[in-house]
């Protein structure tokens, strides 16, 4: 694992109607993030926040348009401030690891970073595959659309934003955790043969099989894996304070566990954990969580 992990905060709310992710950065510092990481060893640096130029306000946020891409120029240029910072951070040796924010903010972090990859792979631990468009989209909101976007469905200047061209094969995508799909999302995981493990497949053959078929599967095909990490992939029981909590997911300690395993295939060379929503939560329980997660990742054993 690289030994150098730049935090940046993305601090977006326009890919979603809930107010209150753009606090997710600090609650996730707050929550102890930076010390955790320097225990394990790392050297640490923090950009602070991106922040929209656009201001919040209950009113002017996610009204319906006829695009059916909500706050659609919010979105683009929050994504193109964070794909610049990202992609300097990789060219600067250090490891981008970037809080969230709704989960939009993984076009600006993608862009960046698949700049500097042939064929980068992609891990999606989420309950949501995020792999609609404008039409298949049931919400407009684009947090339901990163991934699709990444992969080069979609409105075509966010297909192309910051550097020309697709930025991700689906065929070096898994999703980990499914049990939200809409019918656009599950039609084009079949048309493109995308690697995916539903609840029900993690109940059937356990995290930790799991786990090994994914990272067999990039083995070979990819030269460095993005781990995208949306909250929602737990249990809400689990992570309360996040925008679009779906019943019967991941527990805390499975996901340690499938977080000990990427780190141990030391295989990951970027990380966004998102959609942490701190006022949907319980005295900042779902920012901890995120932490633990993150300690795993990098490398926290039990034992
Ligand atoms: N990143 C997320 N939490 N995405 C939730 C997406 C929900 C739904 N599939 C939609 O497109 O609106
Ligand atoms: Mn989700
Ligand atoms: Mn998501």
């Amino acid at each position: 694992m690289n030994q150098n992990i730049h935090i940046i905060g993305a601090a977006t709310t326009f890919g979603q109607p809930r107010l209150g992710v753009d606090l997710g950065p600090d609650a996730i510092r707050y929550a102890g993030l930076d010390k955790a990481l320097y225990s394990l060893g790392y050297t640490v640096t923090d950009a602070g926040d991106i922040r929209s130029k656009y201001r919040v306000n209950a009113s002017n946020h996610s009204v319906k348009n006829e695009t059916n891409l909500l706050n659609y120029k919010e979105v683009m240029d929050f994504s193109l401030e964070l794909a610049a910072e990202v992609d300097n951070t990789v060219s600067s040796g250090h490891f981008p690891l970037i809080l969230g924010g709704d989960h939009s903010l993984s076009i600006g972090s993608l862009a960046g970073i698949s700049k500097h990859y042939e064929d980068l792979g992609v891990i999606w631990y989420d309950a949501h595959g995020d792999l609609n468009d404008s039409r298949t989209s049931p919400s407009g909101n684009i947090h339901g659309m990163p991934l699709g976007i990444s992969c080069g469905v979609g409105d075509e200047d966010l297909v192309n934003l910051y550097n020309r061209g697709i930025k991700v094969k689906p065929q070096n995508v898994v999703l980990i955790g499914m049990r939200d799909l809409d019918e656009g999302e599950k039609l084009y995981i079949k048309e493109n043969d995308i690697l995916t493990f539903t609840m029900g497949d993690i109940r059937a053959k356990g995290i930790e099989n799991v786990m090994k078929e994914a990272l067999v599967h990039l083995e070979g095909r990819t030269d460095g894996i993005h781990l995208s990490v949306d909250v929602d992939a737990l249990d809400p029981l689990e992570t309360p304070g996040t925008g679009t909590p779906v019943d019967g997911g991941l527990s805390l300690s499975e996901s340690q566990l499938a977080m000990e395993m990427l780190n141990e295939s030391e295989r990951i060379t970027s990380m966004d954990l998102v959609e942490v929503n701190p006022l949907l939560d319980e005295k900042n329980k779902t920012a901890e969580k995120a932490v633990k997660i993150a300690e795993s990742l990098f490398g926290k054993k039990q034992l």
